[in-house]
């Protein structure tokens, strides 16, 4: 999935480029630049520029870290199998020292060209998504991505942060939403690829818990989810457009998990429901985050 097959580069090079788990970093992007384009205040291109850079290379290099650790993990899944490491394409010091290099050289360039403390949230989400999640909590408790998702969940406070300087509340919310959406997302992908998690002894909750309970969690979390994602508009840190779109958006995300969350499924029956809803969760984050921006520029520019 995460390939990168079809970029015009040389093999080596897309091997190197694939290990930044390209495809799912689009949308850690995508919401870290949406951080900082909402975030009060102004910022010089070019330093805007270098902080979501930072973000895009401290990501990837977080990912290449988590498959230097899992190359025989994901060896044994269908679905991983083809990554650079397992398929033996490339050597695992290689993939280390890549991801060392692109973590320490983002930490680097955040702390010099945009602010310290960004550089500090970058450093210690790469920590967590590198170590907390991929090497502790992973492999050990069904709570792994419950936890361990907060380290997708930095990216909008770090841009947020590269405007403003400091941490309030509106940041810390961004980080809730996503903690709060990774568990649907996941475990509804989870759910349809279980088979693979088990064979490994990757104690995903579907494996653990059984799939009766991890449906009804999916189901708790998109509730939970959808009045925090209301709570920046009632606090007035955004207007209603973005208030609307959560309110739209999010009754969509409930409805899906609801049918998800209240089904059980039958062998050869497609898992139609639960492949909707993992698509739908990355549709839902892209809107959701551009919304923030479309209704602080409606703001900016007195439209509302
Ligand atoms: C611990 C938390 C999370 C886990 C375990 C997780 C896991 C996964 C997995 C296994 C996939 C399948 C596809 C692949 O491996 O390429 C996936 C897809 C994806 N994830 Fe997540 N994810 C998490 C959090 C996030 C976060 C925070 C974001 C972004 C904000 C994100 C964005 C995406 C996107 C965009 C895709 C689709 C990639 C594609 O089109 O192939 N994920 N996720
Ligand atoms: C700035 C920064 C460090 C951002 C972190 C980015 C981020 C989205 C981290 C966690 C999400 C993720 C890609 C999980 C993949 O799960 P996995 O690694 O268990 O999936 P796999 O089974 O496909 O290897």
């Amino acid at each position: 999935m995460d390939s990168g097959q079809t970029l015009p580069l040389p093999a080596e090079w897309r091997d190197f480029f694939a290990l930044t788990k390209p495809r799912v970093m689009t949308l850690v992007i995508f919401t870290g630049l949406c951080g900082l384009l909402a975030a009060p205040g102004s910022i010089h291109p070019v330093i805007a520029f270098t902080a979501i850079l930072c973000i895009a290379v401290g990501a990837g290099g977080a990912a290449a870290l988590n498959q230097w650790w899992e190359a025989d993990i994901d060896a044994g899944m269908k679905r991983t199998a083809a990554r650079p490491l397992p398929a033996g394409r490339m050597e695992r010091t290689s993939a280390r020292d890549f991801g060392i290099a692109l973590s320490a050289g983002s930490v680097m360039v955040m702390g010099l060209g945009v602010g310290v403390l960004a550089a500090a949230i970058l450093a210690f989400s790469i920590f967590y998504y590198a170590w907390i999640y991929t090497v502790w909590l992973k492999p050990r408790t069904p709570q792994n991505i419950v936890i361990g998702g907060g380290a997708g969940a930095f990216p909008p406070m770090i841009g947020w942060i590269a405007v403003t300087g400091d941490i309030t509340l509106m940041p810390v919310l961004l980080f809730a939403i996503i903690f709060m959406w990774t568990p649907p997302h996941f475990w509804a992908l989870a759910l349809f690829v279980q088979t693979d998690y088990a064979k490994v002894g990757i104690p995903m909750m579907p494996v653990v818990a059984g799939e009766t309970s991890t449906r009804r969690q999916i189901l708790a979390y998109a509730i939970a989810l959808l009045p925090l994602t209301l709570v920046p508009w009632w606090i007035g840190g955004t207007g209603a457009i973005y208030g609307w779109s959560a309110l739209l958006l999010g009754l969509v995300f409930v409805a899906l998990s609801a049918k998800v969350g209240l089904r059980k499924s039958v062998p050869g029956d497609g898992m139609v429901p639960e492949k909707r809803l993992f698509g739908y969760s990355i549709l839902y984050l892209f809107v959701l985050f551009g919304m923030l921006v479309i209704d602080r520029l409606a703001t900016v520019q007195g439209w509302q």
